[in-house]
């Protein structure tokens, strides 16, 4: 296991302090004048990414520092561990190998003496097969027609994953399948899916690493209940029915096939897991290959971020330029907004993919930490975005670090929709940086014909501070490749923050309490006898909720 380091007690901790100080001060217009190479040395390329990070308030000085305290903090030696199958989730006693699920190398993974390869390829290959029976009319419905639809049940990252990437590769979908994701134990969810899809034609994927989660087991037996009312007979359900699992003894007591299993394992985490046979959704709407390429495309983001030294490795710049922020401007927040509609799930899965890894206040050394950790993440599509919270991002009290992300080439190049959208894109950073100065709102208003009172009275809600930082990722294309590159990209920018915070990424105890709570309530509601074990608040809104429902 790499050593544990307190993050503020690092050499490069101080003088990053001192630096902030300074550059709380600096103006980003400023320092794009002073160097026209600003943008050459700001910004990596990767294959079909451009990573511009200029318009950031980081000097090279700052750049250098913030270099200096993930070596200091042992990154290389965390990234050699987690590819190394070690267990760094210790608190879970488990490896980190998501790698392992895109690893096309042929070289061995070895976990225990064992290598994890074999049976990642073998699911693989059970995937695809699947998949090829599926879009080829091999396997057909209890009554031999096609399987049309698809119905993913399953929650968190069980599901976000997958509907992130149907979603974002949707100009990929030409196999026949129209895919549904249902994770809200509301019923409204599955009632409202079900009246879009028939039993004849609809797999249902349950997705669940555990296969014990509240909302997925409870959606999934309704579902299998719907089912049997026009199926009647439990045999078809062979058809119908598949799981993706780590537990096989309760995919085959709910009555699932065990050859309609597809496996991962516990080294998988959940937020992690798109990769695995949790993508079974992905691979049955885009088809196999295009999955395959999704893997391919996070696989060389991880030889580049294994082999690529620190200072042209994009995913340690993220994490260094996010922790930047947090950590010495005590901004809190990161907004993710792409241009690009089909992206449109991208930030509510790093919303997860980042707050349940890194929203944590315990370190490695099982202390309280002195200092910030994971962000708040969250994001639309722009330009919805522009027409609903930019007004913040642009004159609100708090800096929010915000990544742009778009493709050069749209997958609807209808008439001019992708350049205006573009223009947006290019505009919108570029206004956070430079601002509006006091003598360009005069400027502007002269030319508009205001009198001196209007001006003065009007100036100050016109002037625009700038310095609001942002990363701008420019894609030649959302290509699944391409998208897998940008997820991988993501993902180890939370491992790196993860390790220089020193705190465990890769579980997730704070999710256990809500559901041991809703465990314990849940009987207590089933009658209507008042309760009065809680406390008042809570006893006084159950008793009223029973109350409501007489
Ligand atoms: O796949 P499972 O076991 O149903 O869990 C679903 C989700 O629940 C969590 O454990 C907690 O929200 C996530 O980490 C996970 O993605």
């Amino acid at each position: 296991m790499f050593p544990s380091i307190n993050p503020t007690t690092t050499k490069a901790w101080p003088k990053l302090q001192q630096q902030a100080a300074t550059m709380k001060q600096a103006s980003l217009r400023t320092l794009f004048a002073e160097d026209p190479q600003r943008f050459a040395k700001f910004s990596l390329q990767f294959e079909d990414i451009l990573f511009d990070y200029s318009k950031n308030l980081i000097t090279q000085e700052t750049l250098d520092t913030l270099l200096a305290l993930a070596v200091e903090s042992n990154v290389k030696a965390a990234i050699d561990a987690m590819f190394g199958a070690e267990k760094i989730n210790a608190t879970e006693n488990r490896a980190v190998l998501h790698t392992a699920l895109r690893n096309f190398s042929g070289k061995p993974v070895l976990l225990d003496g064992k290598d994890v390869l074999q049976d990642v390829h073998a699911v693989l290959g059970k995937m695809k097969k699947f998949c090829e029976n599926i879009h080829s009319h091999k396997w057909l419905g209890y009554t031999g027609k096609p399987i049309k639809y698809v119905v993913n049940i399953g929650i968190g990252g069980s599901d976000l994953g997958p509907v992130m990437v149907t979603e974002a590769l949707k100009a990929y979908a030409n196999k026949g399948i129209t895919p549904f994701f249902v994770s809200n134990v509301d019923g409204t969810h599955i009632v409202e899916t079900l009246k879009k899809v028939t039993p004849e034609e609809t797999l249902f994927l349950v997705a669940s690493k555990t296969f014990t989660t509240q909302e997925t087991m409870t959606n999934a037996n309704t579902a299998r209940e719907w089912f049997l009312q026009s199926a009647k007979d439990p045999a078809h359900i062979a058809k119908h029915f598949a799981a993706l699992s780590t537990n096989e003894k309760d995919v085959t007591a709910f009555g699932i096939d065990p050859a309609n299993m597809f496996e991962f394992w516990d080294w998988v985490g959940g937020r992690y897991s798109l990769w695995s046979a949790i993508g079974l959704s992905i691979a049955l709407t885009v088809g196999y290959d295009n999955f395959e390429a999704l893997l391919k495309g996070a696989e060389a983001v991880d030889n580049y971020f294994k082999t690529t030294p620190f200072e042209k490795n994009i995913p340690v710049i993220m994490a260094l330029v996010g922790l930047w922020y947090g950590n010495f401007f005590g901004t809190g927040t990161e907004a993710i907004l792409p241009y690009d509609q089909y992206m449109h799930r991208f930030a509510a899965y790093f919303q997860q993919g980042n707050m349940e890894s890194n929203g944590k206040y315990v370190d490695r050394n099982g202390h309280s930490v002195t200092y910030e950790t994971g962000p708040i993440v969250w994001g639309e599509p722009g330009t919805n975005g522009q027409h609903a919270f930019y007004q913040l991002i642009h004159q609100g009290t708090r800096i929010v670090p915000a990544d742009f992300i778009a493709p050069a080439i749209s997958h609807n190049p209808v008439g001019d929709h992708h350049i205006k959208l573009m223009s947006n894109f290019f505009a919108q950073t570029e206004a956070l940086m430079n601002g509006k100065t006091e003598d360009e709102v005069r400027a502007e208003l002269v030319k508009s014909g205001k009198s001196e009172a209007e001006i003065k009275e009007l100036l100050p809600y016109k002037v625009f501070t700038g310095n609001r930082p942002t990363n701008s990722f420019l894609v030649k294309e959302i290509t699944p490749r391409s998208l897998g590159s940008l997820i991988a990209l993501y993902e180890h920018k939370i491992f790196v923050q993860g390790v220089i915070w020193n705190i465990y990424t890769f579980d997730q105890w704070g999710v256990e309490l809500g559901k041991q709570l809703a465990g314990r309530i849940l009987p207590e509601l089933q009658n209507n006898t008042p309760v009065t074990n809680h406390d008042s608040s809570t006893n006084g809104l159950i008793n009223a909720f029973k109350q409501l429902r007489k």
